[in-house]
């Protein structure tokens, strides 16, 4: 991608652009209003109900309490409502956004220990899943994810109820490694991740984020990582900027994201554009929304800045998130022929 003419209107182009999502977490997409009508419900919670001092609850001095406010957030959900109606108004918020096929990240071991049913959290989102395909024709899949801090235990469960043919949801694709990297090597997820690959789901963990490039190295050759969660530090090591390239292995880019969780220190700074430079395939998403103060739209429009691409550079972007998606191969076809269709017809004279 090359320094292009600007775009007429690049936020009323990517309102209307077709996207794909692929890294984009359950609970960190529980919207203001979902987390002040689900804290209502649980005032002893610590979690504000007011939406406007959600935001202020929002702010975050670095990643440990970023983490300790989304456990805080993780802990209102407490039944199987709890997650069918947040999984239904995430896919809500989706579309609203053109997003038409999505990758969750959901952590289910973070909500069974907290006492949620393991079959009827699994029927939630599969319920969840099938209404908002039915209803606002938006593609949702799972990606389960180990929270990396809560150790071997969590990494057990999580391998177990990804791959129990009793309980394994329709929708699973993937499987993640989530949580603090500080103190968490990601060598250790080795069988776990060797369990889920072969029962069929693509690895994906989230890899130098707030480490360096050995874990993004570590994630690919003991994880199988075929994508990478983040890859921020990847921009440090051109050996590894070079094989993500070479490779084909695309990196999930959450601008803002490294920006609240301060693994970045500004956007100017941010390496997007080394990665873009070095040939990475680079696809955009919005990692925890709300909790960011962002949405898809808005990573788009950062991206689009520092890349300095016009319309067609970042309808690129959302072709790059549908190539690197486990979509099927005519889903994917599908909707990069509605993307190219959508931007044609924006340019026409
Ligand atoms: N940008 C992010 N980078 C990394 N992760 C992110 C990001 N955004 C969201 N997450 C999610 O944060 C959770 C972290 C949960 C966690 O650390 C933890 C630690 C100890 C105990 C427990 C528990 O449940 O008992 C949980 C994960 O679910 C992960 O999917
Ligand atoms: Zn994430």
């Amino acid at each position: 991608m090359t320094d292009q003419r600007a775009p007429r209107d690049p936020h009323a182009f990517i309102a209307g652009l077709p996207k794909a999502e692929l890294h984009v977490h359950h609970v960190g997409s529980a919207s203001p209003r979902i987390v002040s009508e689900l804290a209502a419900r649980h005032p002893d919670s610590k979690v504000p109900t007011d939406p406007e001092a959600l935001a202020d609850y929002f702010t975050f001095t670095d990643f440990a309490h970023f983490i300790e406010v989304y456990l805080s957030v993780v802990d209102l959900i407490r039944t199987p409502e709890d997650v069918r109606l947040l999984t239904y108004e995430v896919a809500r918020d989706l579309a609203r956004q053109q997003v038409r096929y999505a990758e969750l990240t959901i952590t289910p071991f973070s909500s069974t220990r907290r006492g949620i049913d393991e079959r009827a959290f699994m029927d939630a989102i599969e319920d969840a899943r099938k209404a908002a395909e039915a209803e606002f024709g938006t593609v949702l899949r799972w990606c389960f994810d180990i929270p990396g801090e809560a150790g071997l235990e969590s990494a057990e469960e999580t391998a177990r109820l990804a791959t129990d043919d009793r309980l394994r949801p329709e929708g699973l694709v993937s499987f993640g490694l989530g949580g603090p990297e500080i103190g968490v090597p990601r060598p250790q997820f080795k069988p776990f991740f060797d369990r889920a690959i072969a029962a069929g789901l693509h690895s994906v963990p989230h890899a130098g984020e707030t480490t360096g490039p050995e874990t993004v190295w570590a994630a690919l050759t003991e994880l199988r990582a075929e994508r990478i969660g983040h890859g921020t530090s990847s921009a440090q090591d051109p050996k590894l900027l070079a094989h993500l390239a070479e490779h084909r292995i695309p990196l999930e880019v959450c601008p803002t994201s490294n920006i609240a969780t301060r693994a970045v220190r500004t956007l100017d700074e941010h390496p997007i554009r080394e990665f873009a430079r070095a040939g990475v395939l680079v696809t955009i998403n919005s990692d925890d929304p709300p909790m960011f103060g962002t949405d898809l739209n808005n990573e788009y429009a950062v991206a689009a800045r520092l890349l300095g691409l016009d319309e067609r550079g970042i309808a690129e972007l959302a072709t790059n998130a549908v190539r690197a998606s486990f979509l099927d191969e005519a889903g994917k076809a599908r909707l990069t022929q509605e993307i190219d269709a959508y931007t044609e017809a924006w340019l026409a004279p």
